[in-house]
C-alpha cells in the first residue's frame, strides 16, 4: 500500500492525470503500474543476478598461499579462464562464510560459479575439468586421466604435510617425499610418455592429468632440484607442457600462482582455524 499512496503522489503532480480520466481509474491504473514496476525491478534483479553468476569470472576463497587451492588455479589458469580471489586472514571472515552459508562442510576451499558454491577439492577440479574439456572423451580416457590424477594428489599431498611438519620430523619426510617420487611415481609417467608419439598422457590432447603432473614435477624440484635427471620422457614432457600459451602465462612471475607455504603462511592457517 505504500508503493501505491507514492505513485498517487505523483500523479496528483500531474505525470499520470490526463484531462477526462475519472481519479478511480488514475488509482487503478497506478495500481497497475506500480505492480508492474515491481515484477520489472524483480526480473531485473534476477537477470543481474544471474548474469553476475554466469558471466563473471570464478570467486576462488582461500588463503593466500597453495594448499589445496592450487591445482584449482593451475587447473583454471590452463583452461585460460580467469578468476578472482578473496583470501582468508582471520578467524571472522571464515566464521562469517560459515554462517552465511557457503561452505558446506564448514571448510576451504569454496569456489562460486555459474551460480555454485563449490566445496571439495575433487568436485571443484572435477567440475572445471568436465566444463573445459580436461576430461578425456569418454568414460576410458577419463578412467586414465583419474588414475593419473588421483597419483599426482598422492604425491603433492606428502609435499603439504611436510610443509606442516615440526622442524624434527622435515628431514625425514623429505627423504621419503623424493624417494616416494622417484621410485614410485615418477616411473609411471615417464612410462606412460615413452609411448611413440605421446605427447599428453591420456588420448594425445592436453588433460587435467597433464596440468596436475607438471605441478607435482615443479613442486618436487623445488625439494630437489635435479630429481629429473633420470626421466627423460618427463623433462621433455615438463619443457613441452611449460611452453603452452596458457600455462606459460601462469608460470610467468606475477599471475595467481603461489610460492611454497613460508612460517606466515601457516600462522594465518592456525589462526583462522584456531588450531594452534
Ligand atoms: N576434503 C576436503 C578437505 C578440505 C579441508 O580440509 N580444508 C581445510 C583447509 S585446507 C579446512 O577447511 N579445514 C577446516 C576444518 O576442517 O575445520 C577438500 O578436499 O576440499
Amino acid at each position: 500500500m505504500k508503493g501505491v499512496s507514492r505513485m498517487t503522489q505523483q500523479e496528483a503532480s500531474g505525470t499520470m492525470y490526463t484531462p477526462g480520466r475519472k481519479p478511480q481509474d488514475v488509482l487503478r491504473h497506478s495500481f497497475f503500474l506500480c505492480g508492474e514496476r515491481d515484477r520489472i525491478k524483480q526480473v531485473f534483479a534476477k537477470g543481474n543476478q544471474q548474469l553476475g553468476n554466469m558471466s563473471g569470472k570464478p570467486k576462488l576463497t582461500y588463503f593466500e598461499g597453495r594448499g589445496r587451492m592450487e591445482s584449482i588455479r593451475w587447473l583454471l589458469a590452463a583452461a585460460g579462464v580467469e578468476f578472482e580471489e578473496t583470501f582468508l586472514k582471520t578467524r571472522e571472515q571464515y566464521l562469517k562464510l560459515i554462517k552465511d552459508g557457503y561452505l558446506l562442510f564448514d571448510q576451504v576451499p569454496l569456489v562460486e560459479m555459474d551460480g555454485l558454491k563449490l566445496v571439495q577439492t575433487k568436485a571443484i577440479l572435477n567440475y572445471i575439468a568436465g566444463k573445459y574439456n580436461l576430461h578425456g572423451k569418454n568414460l576410458k580416457e577419463r578412467a586414465h586421466i583419474d588414475m593419473y590424477v588421483e597419483g599426482t594428489m598422492d604425491l603433492m599431498g606428502m609435499i603439504l604435510v611436510y610443509s606442516f611438519s615440526p622442524p624434527e620430523q622435515k628431514e625425514k619426510q623429505l627423504a621419503s617425499v623424493l624417494e616416494k617420487a622417484t621410485t614410485r611415481y615418477f616411473p609411471v609417467y615417464e612410462k606412460a610418455l615413452k609411448q611413440p608419439g605421446q605427447e599428453f598422457l591420456v588420448g594425445n590432447r592436453l588433460s587435467w592429468a597433464d596440468v596436475q603432473l607438471l605441478e607435482a614435477i615443479l613442486m618436487v624440484e623445488e625439494l630437489k632440484s635435479d630429481v629429473l635427471a633420470p626421466f627423460p620422457q618427463l623433462q621433455a614432457f615438463k619443457a613441452r607442457v611449460s611452453n603452452l600459451p596458457t600455462i606459460k602465462k601462469f608460470l610467468q612471475p606475477g599471475s595467481q600462482r603461489k610460492p611454497p607455504p613460508d612460517d606466515a603462511y601457516v600462522a594465518t592457517v592456525h589462526e583462522v582455524f584456531a588450531s594452534k
